[in-house]
């Protein structure tokens, strides 16, 4: 029942070749300059999480009050802009669950599963309910492309069987659980400023893009009123024709539980430059617990990363990272940093947060490649810092160039991915803000 046609799955730009262990990989046919679209996908099937259900219209995603969203009549149980939304929701699948979604998500069988696995007896029960339309030749080439894209993706390594489902159907139950078994290791996280706020299915773009911690390029999501939300692929620096681009699945911070996430959940061995310098690295040490060598360790880092031409993370030469930095790569290191960070600024210690927020841009530069959101994300909240350190305790002209360079980098950063997500209150707009908040100072 399924097909896997690479002529399916090329364009002018990119196209699928043969990779080593991981089938195939996604190549450059053209140079792809920073900021370029490299590809557009839209939703197949998705799901709010529980937190977003009546804030957000179940179809487009357009955020809203529950007062304004317009709740479904047969169900009551989803939400939407208006009719329109709700006649596309309806039409790419809603029909074949709104009659039985109530008594499904009420019964025992739906309620004893986890929180995480709810989401994915949601999201199958909207991708049969979205495939079944085929039986009644409603999919169009687009569509039916997508679907059996899909079914030839290549299956987790973990067997967990598929949950209940809520539509009814006529696939035999191996289909389903196979399809299931390709949830863990192609489904995306849809994110809008960055923060997750869906589960989706984008078939091509899961096909395409095989996994790196360094990658050249980032997903990120459109929302657009009355259209189902779309997924694009950004490059996040030049890529030269010949390149495999990838996309990284996970955040590249776990630096130490990744390589376990990708055993067990994706299946393979990561063999980017990042994962080569942590695995040279051995067995990593903790950081100093106290504060006095903490501190010291954070200045080492910062000196580091302050005449380091290139990361050996992008390089993937362990030779050039400096092995009493080791500790640096514990994951207690980011999160105890991040912990002083916010607790100083909540307790208005500006320059104790500045000092956090100097070491945290360090790390950053030094595990993610140049242009990644996370870096533009941490250099805003430095610039908020920086403006509350102003306003509310010193006024000094360094901390003044400090706010404006952090809002210039940042907003650099943010030019090469651009806006994602919802249109109000995204880092751009807070960016602007202070912006012009500084002309008044
Ligand atoms: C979303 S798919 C990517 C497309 C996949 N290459 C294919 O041919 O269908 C994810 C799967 O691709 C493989 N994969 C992704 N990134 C990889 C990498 N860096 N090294 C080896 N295999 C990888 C793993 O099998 C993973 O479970």
């Amino acid at each position: 029942m399924s097909s896997d046609s690479f002529d399916d799955l090329q364009t002018n730009n990119i196209s699928l070749v043969p990779h080593v262990v991981g089938r195939s990989k996604c190549i450059a046919k053209i140079a792809f300059s920073a900021g370029s679209t490299i590809l557009s996908n839209s939703s197949f099937a998705d799901v709010l999480l529980p937190s977003e259900k009546s804030h957000r219209c179940d179809y487009c995603h357009h955020l809203s009050g529950s007062d304004s969203l317009k709740r479904c009549t047969g169900c009551a149980s989803f939400y939407y802009c208006d009719p329109t939304c709700q006649s596309m929701h309806w039409k790419s699948g809603h029909r074949k669950i709104c009659g039985l979604y109530n008594s499904y998500t009420s019964a025992s069988s739906f309620q004893a599963l986890e929180e995480h696995k709810k989401m994915d007896a949601l999201l199958l029960s909207s991708l049969i309910a979205h495939a079944t339309l085929v039986d009644a030749n409603e999919r169009n080439s687009d569509e039916n492309t997508a679907f059996l894209t899909f079914q030839a993706l290549l299956p987790g390594p973990m067997a967990a069987s598929a949950p209940p489902i809520c539509p009814k159907h006529s696939f035999p139950a191996e289909v389903i659980q196979e399809l299931y078994s390709r949830f863990e290791n192609n489904n995306f996280s849809i994110h809008s400023h960055f923060k997750t706020y869906a589960h989706g299915i984008f078939p091509i773009a899961s096909r395409l893009f095989n996994h790196s911690c360094m990658p050249n390029a980032a997903v990120k999501f459109i929302l657009q009123v009355h259209k189902p939300v779309k997924l694009e692929v950004v490059a996040l620096r030049a890529i030269s024709k010949g390149d495999e681009i990838c996309i990284p699945y996970i955040d590249p911070a776990l630096l130490q539980t990744r390589t376990t996430i990708f055993d067990l959940t994706y299946g393979f061995t990561c063999c980017c430059p990042s994962c080569n310098v942590v695995r040279a690295m051995g067995m990593i040490p903790e950081p100093p617990k106290g504060q006095v060598e903490f501190q010291a360790v954070c200045k080492r880092l910062r000196e580091f990363v302050g005449v380091m031409r290139l990361s050996p993370f992008s390089t993937g030469d362990d030779s050039l990272f400096p092995r009493d930095l080791a500790c640096v790569l514990h994951e207690s290191f980011i999160s105890t940093l991040s912990e002083h960070f916010s607790a100083a600024s909540h307790d208005g210690q500006y320059d104790v947060a500045m000092e956090s927020s100097k070491s945290l841009s360090a790390f950053y530069q030094l595990i993610y490649p140049p242009n990644y959101p996370q870096i533009g994300l941490h250099i805003l909240e430095k610039a908020k810092t920086c403006w509350n350190h102003l306003v509310r305790s010193t006024h000094t002209m360094s901390i003044v160039t400090e706010l404006e360079r952090s809002l210039v980098t940042a907003r650099e950063v943010f030019a090469v991915i651009g806006l994602e997500g919802d249109p109000d209150n995204g880092p751009v707009a807070e960016i602007s803000t202070l912006s012009d908040a500084k002309k008044s100072l």
